[in-house]
């Protein structure tokens, strides 16, 4: 029996639990298509309630709950979006606004803490009086919790300030909420207050929330109209729904209330690392689930440590060339915590002194890499 992995790759990795194969063995379904799945209908009504919209849809990824977010409220040609230069949405959705969308992204510096300053937000809006020369601006693009910065939440002030200027610039205003009840939990704000100044939020249920798969979009009912037309185009009207969307309701409800727990562990986790000396970790700032650590040694790769992690199952991913990032999920305890810590002490130890040892492995990606 192979001893189960200390899997820290990302938190999109949870197995479902028996509640939730429970939930998709036995539920009440029918064609989605036509409008008749029952248990999605049902989900689909509780999520818009508890994000405090008038209506929801759900998609099959995160990924596609952005672009059809996008796509929904830039259905002009020649429209732009403002958005982070780290963001997932212009990092890591393969452009899809622009190559499927013809929607051009106008990106804004990313701040460390997952914020864009609200004077280049500002300026960062097409005078319209330009529409011969111009793009013409028509969404503004927040994420929160911020992935690429840490997993840093986005204060409930920063988004209505900057829902104030969409709605001052005739705007409108998209969340990738991908971790949205992870910032709600961290910061002790309702999820629906969190989300207030959005007219639409794309929510991944099968990130801490542990669904199988999927993400939903919330918004107007208008908007989710359109959302549901764009959903087919791109082939994600799907049929008996059902069976995810079962699995989805367990997930919010069965682990909306451990994600504290994540965050507690995730700073667990970055307090040991920041004990090993060949490591710079800023425990400090993390606010989430996530910890990032650079790696100051040039003997120690991040590929070469991932790989000897693996070796000792556990399983992270390079999040640059000098970093990794460890996720933390509710499949994660506090004894895979330690565990995975004393992994790493050996790991660099190893790598310090047999160095040599490990040259058959390569700097290239690991198996279970994004190819950072
Ligand atoms: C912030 C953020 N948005 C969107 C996505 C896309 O979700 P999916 O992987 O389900 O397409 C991810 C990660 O997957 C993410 O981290
Ligand atoms: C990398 C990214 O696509 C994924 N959302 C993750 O955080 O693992």
């Amino acid at each position: 029996m192979v001893a189960k992995a200390v899997d820290l790759r990302s938190d999109t990795v949870t197995k479902p639990s028996d509640a939730m194969r429970s939930a998709m063995a036995s539920a009440d379904v029918d064609d989605d298509v036509l409008g008749a799945d029952p248990t999605a209908r049902r989900f689909e009504a509780e999520m818009a309630a508890l994000m405090g919209k008038e209506a929801a849809l759900f998609v099959p990824s995160g990924t596609m709950a952005n672009l059809v977010s996008v796509l929904a409220h830039c259905d002009v040609r020649g429209s732009e979006v403002i958005l982070g230069d780290a963001s997932h949405i212009h990092v890591y959705e393969n452009g899809g606004i622009s190559t499927i969308g013809g929607v051009h992204p106008k990106t804004v510096p990313n701040n460390p803490d997952g914020t864009m300053d609200i004077d280049r937000i500002v300026e960062a809006i097409r005078d319209r009086a330009g529409a011969l020369l111009y793009p013409t601006t028509r969404l503004i693009c927040l994420e929160n919790t911020h992935a690429n910065c840490g997993g840093k939440c986005l204060s409930v002030e920063y988004t209505d300030k900057v829902g104030e200027i969409a709605k001052s610039h005739g705007l409108k205003l998209h969340i990738d909420g991908a971790r949205i009840f992870n910032a709600s939990v961290a910061l002790g704000v309702p999820v629906d207050r969190l989300v207030k100044a959005a007219d639409s939020v794309s929510v991944c249920l099968s990130k801490g929330l542990g669904a199988p798969v999927g993400s939903v979009i919330v918004g107007s009912k208008a908007f989710i109209d359109k959302a549901k037309i764009l959903r087919k185009t791109l082939g994600g009207g799907m049929r008996q729904i059902g069976v995810l969307c079962a699995a989805a309701y367990v997930a919010v409800r069965d682990n909306r209330g451990k994600l504290a727990d994540d965050h507690r562990r995730a700073k667990v986790l970055a307090e040991g690392l920041k004990k090993i000396k060949q490591f710079s970790v800023d425990s400090a700032s993390v606010e989430t689930n996530m910890v990032f650590f650079d790696i100051m040694d040039p003997r120690i790769s991040p590929h070469r440590l991932c790989q000897v992690l693996e070796q000792r199952n556990v399983l992270a991913m390079p999040a640059s060339s000098k970093s990794v990032r460890f996720v933390l999920h509710y499949q994660i305890s506090d004894s895979d915590v330690q565990y995975a810590l004393t992994c790493v002490e050996k790991a660099v130890d190893d790598l310090l002194k047999g160095g040599a040892k490990f040259e058959h492995l390569t700097n290239g990606t690991t198996k279970n890499s994004y190819g950072h």
